[in-house]
């Protein structure tokens, strides 16, 4: 039976559960379940916090895990686990802060104290770029620890900026990393049914990434509307009643989509229907 880790609490807890519902798994239905067995599918999933799940992990206890990119390279496993898919959610960046107009350039951390949650992440990117600051550990609100006088600078997970503006504080410097959920597993082994589990994962990814566009076309600009939305393989042409039209069925990024409708209209293509796509497997 696979044995997988979920975050259990967080930001990144509520979106990976529904990530698995939609694959089709049984999850808890109460926060204080510790671990559910879903046995038509022949599957664990035990409720971690995410910080951890790259320990159990990496240590080969359990086969997989999705936790955060920031919180895998934070643990420091080294070579024991890697990471396998990237799940498109809970996306942020990993940066340096200071009070608003105290830094422009990260050298200028020469000498400084830096406050993170992610010492084992901050002080490898220091090291790498031959920085030489303190890192000052703390468990959360790090955006308070320069205000109160333990700090200089912050590095933290940034998402929409609020916090950072509340507390009077700019980001400085290139990101650290760009973050996101990541379903990770041990380094070089490929426990039976991850292939499953990925292939539905990342099924769930396309049906939210992509949507069915099909419309009618007169048939001599059918190649042109085409390579407009060439799909991911090919589109679907085939022939309508009336002889000197077709119709064409083809998958678009979601993001695409009103730009192709006004191209292909543009073009002379009419009847052009957008649909949800609700599973599939590509
Ligand atoms: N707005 C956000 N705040 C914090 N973490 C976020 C955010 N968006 C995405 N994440 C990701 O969530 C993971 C942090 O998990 P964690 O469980 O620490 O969440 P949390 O929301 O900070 O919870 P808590 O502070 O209660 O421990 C990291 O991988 C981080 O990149
Ligand atoms: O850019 P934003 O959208 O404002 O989100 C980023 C903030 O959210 C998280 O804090 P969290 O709520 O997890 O509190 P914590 O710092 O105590 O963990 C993170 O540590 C930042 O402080
Ligand atoms: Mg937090």
């Amino acid at each position: 039976m696979l044995r997988v880790a979920v975050p259990n609490k967080g930001a990144l807890s509520d979106a990976a559960t529904s990530m698995l519902k939609e694959a089709g798994y049984l999850q808890r239905r109460d926060r204080r379940e510790l671990a559910i067995v879903d046995a038509e599918n022949d599957i664990e999933f035990f409720y971690l916090r995410p910080r951890d799940i790259a320990v159990y992990v990496g240590r080969g206890i359990l086969d997989v895990g999705i936790t955060g990119r920031d919180l895998f390279l934070d643990a420091e496993v080294g070579t024991d686990a890697e990471e396998i898919l990237p799940l498109g959610l809970g996306a942020s960046t990993f940066r340096f802060a200071g009070p608003a107009g105290d830094f422009s350039s990260e050298t200028e951390l020469n000498g400084k104290r830096v406050a993170t949650s992610y010492d084992g992440l901050l002080r490898g990117y220091l090291n790498r770029r031959g920085i030489d600051a303190e890192v000052v550990r703390l468990d959360g609100a790090v955006e308070s620890s320069v205000r109160l006088g333990v700090a200089d600078a912050i590095a933290d997970v940034v998402e929409t900026g609020n916090t950072l503006k509340a507390a009077g504080m700019d980001t400085f410097g290139e990101p650290i990393l760009a973050s996101e959920a990541v379903l990770i597993g041990r380094a070089g082994e490929v426990p039976q049914g991850v292939e499953v589990l990925k292939r539905r994962l990342n099924s769930v990814l396309v049906a939210s990434r992509y949507v069915m566009l099909d419309y009618d076309v007169p048939k001599d600009l059918a190649e042109r509307a085409c390579a407009i939305t060439p799909g991911l393989e090919s589109p679907t042409v085939s022939p309508l009643a009336d002889s000197g039209w077709m119709a064409v069925r083809s998958m678009v990024l979601k993001s695409q989509t009103n730009a192709m409708m006004d191209e292909l209209y543009d073009l002379g293509a009419r009847a052009i229907l957008v649909s949800q796509i609700h599973a599939c497997r590509i």
